[in-house]
């Protein structure tokens, strides 16, 4: 009797997933540019090259035809009490011809052996759709907002800024006057990259031909270690009732808040600055609270910014600080990675943590998901609880873990690379 074909696999293409060599780093510039409907200048080609090549790249072929890309940097992310290796994945792509066929999905089951192979217990990105990640396993790792200071009066403070002097910083020499102040900010709050010279050249630092040159300035006496920056740039943006200078900040790290403070002080008493605009800062930026007046300084947005996954739950967990004691049993779902999958228990605290395999009925069922959403602090379990995507069985669990997880900062990633 003939057989009708299974439509899944008419659908189905049949693909090679295997490491795309540096030779053909251009092939994936060409499939990014195809699935994002973008073009790039020489110079722009020449950095994605530059930044592909140390990266690792998975690729699924069609024969020799590459029609999928899926890339990963490898970073050590910071994560409450210390940092974890971290695969970032980037340069996603899936042809539009060959989408919605599994593609992408193939790729990710890969990406999950290589993380097992280099020992990334995390993997994080920034995403292109909201709508994408979450059945790998992503959380909301980290939140952020964005703020606009209207600069055409100085800016009302509620504490007296740090009166060091300002100075502004040739970028070419910022890597390394600022990396030690990076490097020191970054530990202080979950979700923040590691970065090379090569990561301030050419994510940081990059100047735009068609753009107004990046302008970075420090703070602190000459000789001194700078006790904060700020990198940022202007343009002139045109709308129907004119044209106004805005100044974008990229980034702003300062050692404390009246450091903050002179730097965005400064920022805003620029001349012929009518609105000084930062698209990535934490929810819990100082400025929000020093600043004078609300109406000046306004959030503007709220969004899910770096997605995490935990993809060696155990050692994620017992990598990182906790607040309080708790001691509990967590029935974790993963469908992806069924090593993860089960109940375990957490005991944790201010000494450490344990995470064991146990029959013990459960006192929370988490999905993978809700946990990466909660690992960084970021968002109280007892939200995911409240909105129906956590299950508490034993009353009051929620909250003591809250207490184990909590941060004094909130974990924050401004770098959307
Ligand atoms: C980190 C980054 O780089 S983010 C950038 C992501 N890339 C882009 O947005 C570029 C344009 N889009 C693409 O290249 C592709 O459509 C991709 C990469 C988003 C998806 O690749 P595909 O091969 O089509 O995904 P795949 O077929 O494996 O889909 C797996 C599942 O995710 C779902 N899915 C995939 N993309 C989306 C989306 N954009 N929105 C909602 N669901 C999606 C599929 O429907 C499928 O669900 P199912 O298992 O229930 O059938």
């Amino acid at each position: 009797m003939r057989r009708e074909p299974d439509p899944a696999s008419v659908t189905r293409v049949t693909l090679d997933i295997r490491e795309i060599p540096k030779s053909q780093v251009d092939r994936i510039v060409d499939l990014a540019d195809l699935a994002f409907h973008e073009a790039d200048s020489a110079d722009e080609r020449k950095q994605h090259r530059d930044r592909l090549r140390v990266c690792g790249r998975i690729g699924a072929y069609e024969d020799d035809a590459l029609v999928g890309a899926v890339v990963a940097h490898r970073f050590r992310l910071t994560v409450p009490g210390g940092e974890l290796p971290c695969a970032g994945l980037d340069y996603v792509a899936v042809a539009p011809t060959h989408r919605r066929r599994g593609v992408l999905s193939r790729m990710i089951a890969e990406q999950w052996r290589r993380c097992a192979e280099l020992g990334q217990p995390l993997s994080c990105l920034w995403a292109s759709e909201d709508a994408i990640y979450g059945r790998f396993g992503y959380g909301n790792g980290t939140l952020g907002c964005s703020v606009e200071i209207d600069a055409r009066r100085p800016l009302a403070l509620r504490i007296t800024p740090d009166p060091r002097p300002l100075r502004l910083v040739d970028p070419a020499k910022a890597p390394g006057l600022l990396g030690p102040v990076y490097a020191a900010e970054r530990g202080r709050r979950g979700g923040r990259l590691d970065r090379d010279e090569e990561w301030w050249r050419t994510m940081v630092l990059l100047d735009d031909e068609d753009e107004e040159p990046i302008r970075v300035v420090a703070l602190g006496e000459r000789g001194e270690t700078p006790a904060g920056y700020v990198v940022y740039r202007v343009e002139e943006v045109r709308g129907p009732a004119g044209s106004a200078n805005v100044l974008q900040v990229f980034e702003l790290e300062a050692r404390d808040a009246p450091v903050a403070a002179a730097l965005w002080a400064y920022l805003v008493s620029i001349d012929l600055i009518d609105k000084v605009v930062a698209w990535a800062r934490p929810l819990d930026d100082p400025l929000l609270q020093f600043a004078g007046d609300r109406h000046q300084v306004r959030v503007t947005r709220q969004y899910p910014a770096l997605r995490l996954r935990l993809v060696d739950v155990r050692t994620a967990l017992i990598a990182r600080s906790w607040a309080a004691p708790v001691d509990l049993v967590l029935d974790v779902r993963d469908a992806a990675l069924p090593a993860n999958q089960g109940r375990f228990r957490l005991a944790a605290g201010p000494t450490g943590a344990t995470y064991t395999a146990t029959d013990a009925a459960p006192d929370l069922a988490v999905d993978v998901r809700e946990l990466a959403t909660c690992y960084l602090g970021g968002t109280p379990i007892r939200r995911l609880v409240a909105a129906g995507l956590v299950t508490e069985t034993t009353p009051g669990a929620a909250h003591r873990l809250d207490a184990a997880l909590r941060t004094d900062l909130l974990p924050y990633a401004h770098e959307d690379y």
